[in-house]
């Protein structure tokens, strides 16, 4: 019986594989965590042979808990963290480098480069995207520029370029070279009305197309698994933050969710348009079922959101577990004036201001730990409501209700906080693997798992709502003093 899809979610910190039933229900999860590698101030790299291993791992762990083997799978879907860059050698499926992860900031010098010559207005228009250390392209240049011999090969064809997904496909398929759409629209290099790659980009950024995956929707059969999933076709792939759209089924232009795990992702379905900002989002694809148009997305990329939470456990020991800054937080009745700004990637929507740094605001002798694990928490708040400022203005209508997800949506005291920060209340259904369920949909689609979009959409229950319950002066008082906070963040780097 083949009554069952798989879903390998590689996010940031860790890698999960999801077994789901046909209502969209997790049946078994198994994740494993990989190391963050930060060699330097600012650069942050992880082992692509490690997460390999651990997306086998945690498939065999997940199937073994289940009692479930590959042949129980209809299909397969990858999602993944998204703009991380890896090259590896065609040949032998050696990495060339370890990946470079999305938040790592050295090719801020190469960001100032190709800023001197004017083409930032073209590069958005065509691709949605702001020149930032974010997105791929650079992180490819600084590759060729630093990788003996990598451009050469890449050239020759013998080296290959890939974000996490195709680096996965291209594992689990025996070598086909492939990525959806929603992953390459993060590249800097894709058109977002073609959906390929774009020559004058690839001319600007001076990068050989010998070495680039073959675009594919974020729904078809990209082929046939080798073990630990022998067989089973892998049909869906999409970019984490998409998929979490797609899992939540934000079907409907208008409709948004917000995603709190290392970062914070805030994307609102635009329907079959790319609409370009006005307020530093970025546009981008949402996702492309089969051969239906694709839909686009407005997007606010928050870079530190949850990863405040490990850096006060991992590197100030103020907790000992995520969990405990909830019970910590609480323990004081406000923040007592403290405002903690995690630019530590400098910030990016709205603002992108590679400038900035992270810093604790307003501290006086009255503060405690306390009160800055408080400040932690409410940054993810503050982030988020700016997002939502600016998505409102864009889309002429402020939003109604936000769907949330992620590890960060466990913590009670910060959701109520967004709900009243934001003024509108916040939706969680009933699992918050939201992102993996986004790529079991897509693989569901391909296979005829599930029919139809309206067949997904069933499945979405809310488990949990969250209700403003604070007045304007407070609000207005409290966003005040975040504002403040960030003001003072910025030009700190130069
Ligand atoms: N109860 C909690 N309160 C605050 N942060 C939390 C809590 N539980 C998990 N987190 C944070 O959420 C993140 C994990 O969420 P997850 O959705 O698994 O992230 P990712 O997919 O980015 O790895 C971590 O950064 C962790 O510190
Ligand atoms: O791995 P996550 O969930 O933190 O997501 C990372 C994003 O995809 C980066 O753009």
């Amino acid at each position: 019986m083949t009554g069952f899809i798989g879903a390998i979610d590689q996010g940031t910190t860790s890698t999960r594989f999801i077994i789901f039933d046909d209502a969209g229900d997790v049946v078994t999860l198994d994740r494993r965590e990989h190391a963050q590698i930060c060699p330097k101030p600012g650069w942050v790299e992880h082992d692509a042979t490690e997460i390999w291993r651990n997306t086998v791992a945690t498939i065999e762990g997940a199937l073994a808990k289940a009692g479930l083997s590959a042949a129980d799978l209809a299909a397969v879907g990858v999602t993944n963290q998204r703009e991380t860059t890896l090259l590896w050698d065609k040949e032998t499926g050696a990495p060339l480098h370890n990946a470079i992860v999305w938040m790592d900031t050295r090719v801020e010098p190469l960001v100032e480069r190709f800023s001197r010559d004017g083409f930032a207005k073209r590069l958005r228009e065509k691709t949605g995207l702001p020149l930032a250390s974010y997105f791929s392209a650079l992180k490819l240049v600084w590759l060729f520029e630093n990788v003996p011999e990598a451009r050469a090969r890449a050239e020759r064809g013998s080296v290959l370029f890939g974000t996490v997904d195709s680096w996965l496909i291209w594992n689990f398929t025996g070598g086909r070279h492939l990525t959806d759409a929603t992953n390459a629209s993060r590249t800097l290099l894709m058109s977002l009305e073609t959906l390929d790659w774009d020559e004058e980009l690839l001319r600007y950024f001076d990068i050989p197309r010998a070495c680039l995956p073959k675009i594919c929707a974020s729904s078809e059969v990209y082929g046939a698994c080798a073990a630990p999933l022998e067989g089973v076709p892998l049909a869906g792939a999409l970019g984490d933050q998409q998929a979490a759209l797609l899992g939540q089924a934000c079907l409907a232009p208008g409709q948004a969710k917000n995603t709190y795990g290392t970062g914070c992702f805030l994307l609102m379905n635009t329907g079959l348009s790319p609409r370009a900002s006005q307020r530093g989002l970025i546009t981008t694809l949402g996702y492309k079922l089969g051969s239906s148009p694709p839909v686009y997305a407005l997007e606010g990329s928050v870079a530190i959101a949850g990863a405040l939470t490990q850096w006060l456990r991992d590197n100030l020991g103020l907790i000992r577990s995520s969990e405990e800054i909830e019970p910590l937080a609480k323990s004081v009745p406000d923040n007592g004036g403290v405002y903690f700004v995690p630019a530590f990637s400098g910030l990016y929507a709205p603002r992108w201001r590679a400038d900035a740094r992270g810093l604790i605001a307003g501290l006086t002798l009255f503060s405690t730990k306390a009160h800055i694990a408080r400040a932690a928490l409410e940054a993810a708040a503050f982030q988020t409501q700016e997002l939502a400022r600016a998505m409102a203005e864009d889309a002429g209508a402020p939003l109604l209700e936000l769907r949330v997800d992620g590890g960060m949506t466990e913590n009670d005291l910060l959701m109520q906080f967004q709900a009243d920060i934001l003024n509108a209340p916040l939706a969680r259904p009933k699992s918050i693997e939201t992102t993996a369920l986004g790529a079991a949909y897509a693989a569901g689609l391909a296979v005829g798992f599930w029919k139809s979009e309206a067949d997904i959409a069933a499945h979405w229950r809310c488990a949990k709502r969250w209700s403003p319950g604070m007045g304007e002066a407070e609000r207005a008082r409290l966003f005040q003093g975040w504002e403040k906070a960030v003001e003072r963040s910025l030009g700190w780097e130069s």
